[in-house]
């Protein structure tokens, strides 16, 4: 059997109507992800409806329906391969819920795509372009491409592209401290195929790669497995004939038939008897595998999305209280004690409550510019101490990197995102 292909998990951001969606359906389609017959019937519909030209964006939105109804297991459509990985699109957010889809999907992500309209350039960088990029950085995802979308629009104007490929560098990264000079920015047509899989003709003044090229530029992700094992949750699916499935994605250390498991903050426990991946069974799963495990022992409604799997003998760590490093990034007035926002950390959503605002800190620098502010606005930085309203599992980032970081939403908007760098434990 050929040797499998390392697994890139490729989270795709920018500003609504960029083109995310079109790459994306563009990258499945030229690299032959996707059925011929079915992207005819997609045009069809497209046509039908009078959106000819959006059956790329109708690809993924058809993957998107997939799952909201809860087909989480079945990534088959939302693979394709490059000459060195296998690429899963991690998330591809529309606006609706995209910021929520970011936190658990980006924070599940070895690289991000940028993707942004050429045209921007003439009205500055849209805000959900910076929104996006910061909180990638804020997740900690290193490695980033930029597609500079719609070249078509622009003539393929070399120009133009310069012109975006500068503001982006100058007005973005730089500030969020990516190197420029380490990225790729790659001009492209998402819609007719432009240096997205095939290189593109329009464009022979770019002697850069295409977007799939710049894929195989990135680092393959380090495995963590030999962190504790934890897998968040993220659906629980009875089967008939075959038992208790929780669905999920292993972030650290490794799962074998056999194991015994413990489930928190339910605190059940439950043994492993297989382990499912793509519709396959396999003897193990490792770091990035989006895997349905049957347990015995556990009952579908023992167990939720938003537990933690672990081993017993080290189990996910539930916490009293925590403290946290934080980043607001938006808030209408301010954040003062008793604030009781939600917390998105891995799979789980759990109001919690601010008790203490223990520093406040230089954002650039990190050093502490006051003890015990009075609040917190847009723009600053913090350390404060967090208490869960009701048990929840978070990790202590400086030990399991995966397990610790979070957004903080309220008012329908991230307010916030952060880390966990001291966690009291209820259960240790
Ligand atoms: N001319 C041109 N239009 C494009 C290109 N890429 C995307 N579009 C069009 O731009 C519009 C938005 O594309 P989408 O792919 O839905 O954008 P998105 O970023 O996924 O948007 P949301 O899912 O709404 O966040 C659609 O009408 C596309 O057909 C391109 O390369 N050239």
């Amino acid at each position: 059997m050929a040797k499998q292909k390392p697994v890139l998990n490729v989270a795709f951001i920018g500003h609504v109507d960029a083109g995310k969606s079109t790459t994306v359906g563009r990258l499945l389609y030229d690299s032959g992800a996707i059925d011929p017959q079915l992207l005819e019937k997609l045009k069809r519909e497209a046509q039908e409806r009078g959106k000819a030209g959006f059956e790329f964006a109708y690809v993924m939105d058809n993957l998107k329906e997939e799952r909201e109804r809860g087909v989480t297991i079945d990534v088959a459509h939302k693979k394709f391969e490059t000459p060195k990985y296998e690429v899963t699109i991690v998330d591809c957010p529309g606006h609706r819920d995209f910021i929520k889809n970011m936190i658990t999907g980006a924070s599940q992500a070895d690289a991000a795509v940028l993707v942004v309209d050429v045209n921007d350039a003439k009205t500055g960088i849209q805000p959900q372009t910076r929104e996006h990029m910061f909180l990638a950085r804020t997740l900690g995802i290193k490695q980033i491409a930029v597609a500079i979308n719609k070249m078509d629009t622009v003539n393929y104007s070399q120009e133009e592209y310069e012109k975006m490929k500068k503001l982006l560098s100058e007005q973005l990264l730089k500030v969020l401290g990516y190197n420029p000079d380490q990225i790729d920015f790659i001009p492209t047509a998402s819609l007719k195929g432009d240096n997205v899989v095939k290189k593109s003709e329009n464009m022979p003044w770019y002697k850069g790669p295409t977007l799939v090229e710049a894929l195989d530029k990135f680092q393959p992700p380090e495995k963590p497995t030999n962190l504790p094992l934890r897998i968040p949750i993220q659906d629980v699916y009875s089967i008939t004939g075959v038992g208790t499935v929780p669905v999920g994605r292993v972030e650290t250390g490794i799962l074998k038939p056999g194991d015994k498991v413990v489930f928190e903050p339910a605190g059940v426990q439950g043994e492993v008897k297989s382990i499912e991946m793509h519709h396959e069974q396999i003897p193990q799963a490792e770091p990035g595998d989006n895997i349905g495990f049957n347990v015995r022992g556990v009952s579908k409604k023992d167990i939720k999305r938003g537990d933690v799997c672990g081993h017993p003998d080290n189990p996910p760590t539930v916490a009293e209280e925590f403290t946290a490093q934080i980043v607001v990034l938006q808030h209408p007035t301010a954040i003062t004690v008793g604030y009781t926002p939600v917390f998105h950390a891995h799979t789980a959503q759990v109001a919690c409550t601010f008790m203490e605002l223990l520093k406040k800190l230089d954002p650039r620098t990190g050093q502490v510019i006051e003890e015990n502010p009075q609040f917190l606005k847009t723009g600053d930085a913090a350390i404060v101490k967090i208490k869960p309203t009701k048990p929840m599992v978070i990790e202590n980032v400086r030990e399991i990197p995966q397990l610790g970081r979070f957004a903080i939403r309220d008012m329908g908007m991230t307010i916030a995102a952060g880390m966990a760098i001291d966690v009291k434990a209820k259960n240790k």
